[in-house]
């Protein structure tokens, strides 16, 4: 940091919560930010007007996400979102707030992990290579939502490079199953959830075609390893006006 740089202030909403909590403490850590509001449910969100804060980085619930960010861009204030359950409908609704609010910049960051980043990328292009693929994502048993974020983002994306590439369905003779036995189908693609003490987030992608498969697995140990895309989001949204939906938008990958 280099004398007369300001501090970007930053305000943590669910910062009590176990990701928030490993974000505050990375982000204290840094040299150019300073955390200014720690939020939590009970808290009001004019915390984040007293304090200053330019950026609000939201890890909460998906109950409580949208109206915090109704609020931070009608007050002006960046938006970096790690919070899960955005659907298509969930995010017409941001770019519609955001239409009004010329400058503001909102990332929806389905995980920070730079891993599971270059784990949904090189999905992406294995896809076209391979006729199946399902996924599996492995979670902590409180983790409220499922599938996870990474997983229906992955599924969304491979989905994507499967229709570029001109593959159909993925085969599957399941006639008669149990419900659920076949786990969720997301845009055409299987996601199967974990939920398993001991656990932080874990997700594999088994891609397989005639005589060989492939399996790319990502493992979150520790929370802290979501500290550095936090950081990168921070530092980048300011520069994104509007909508950016994943993280990799920011990242020079
Ligand atoms: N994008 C990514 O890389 C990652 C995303 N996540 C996602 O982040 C979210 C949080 O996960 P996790 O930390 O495990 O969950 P936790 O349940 O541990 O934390 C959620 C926190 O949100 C707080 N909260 C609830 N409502 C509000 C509100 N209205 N205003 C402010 N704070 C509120 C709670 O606060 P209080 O304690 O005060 O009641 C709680 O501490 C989930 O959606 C999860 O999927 C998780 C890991 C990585
Ligand atoms: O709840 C979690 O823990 C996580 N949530 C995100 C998701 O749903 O994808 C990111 C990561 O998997 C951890």
């Amino acid at each position: 940091m280099n004398m007369g740089e300001s501090l970007t202030k930053v305000g943590v909403l669910g910062a009590r919560g176990k990701l928030g909590s490993a974000i505050v403490a990375g982000l204290e850590q840094s040299e150019d930010v300073d955390v200014v509001a720690r939020v939590g449910s009970a808290d009001p969100l004019q915390a984040l007007l007293d304090s200053g804060a330019e950026v609000a980085v939201d890890v909460t619930t998906p109950e409580a996400v949208m109206g915090n960010l109704e609020f931070c861009i009608a007050h002006g204030i960046h938006a970096v979102v790690g919070t899960t359950g955005f659907d298509e409908e969930r995010l017409a609704t941001v770019r519609g707030w955001l239409s009004d609010a010329r400058g503001v910049g909102v990332l929806i960051a389905p995980n920070f992990s730079i891993g599971a980043i270059l784990m949904m990328r090189f999905a992406v292009q294995a896809a076209p290579f391979f006729e199946s693929v399902e996924i599996v994502e492995l979670h902590h048993p409180t983790k409220a939502d499922a599938p996870s974020g990474t997983a229906r983002r992955t599924a969304e994306l491979v989905a994507a490079a499967r229709r570029d590439a001109g593959l159909g369905p993925v085969p599957d003779a399941t006639s008669t199953q149990l419900d659920g036995a076949r786990g969720a189908v997301v845009d055409g693609i299987h996601v199967h959830g974990l939920r398993i003490r001991g656990l932080v987030a874990h997700q594999e992608v088994v891609l397989g075609g005639v005589g060989e498969t492939l399996t790319i697995r990502h493992d979150s140990l520790d929370r802290a390893g979501f500290v550095p895309g936090v950081l990168a989001a921070v530092r980048g949204v300011p520069g994104h006006p509007g909508l950016t939906v994943g993280l990799e938008s920011y990242l020079d990958l």
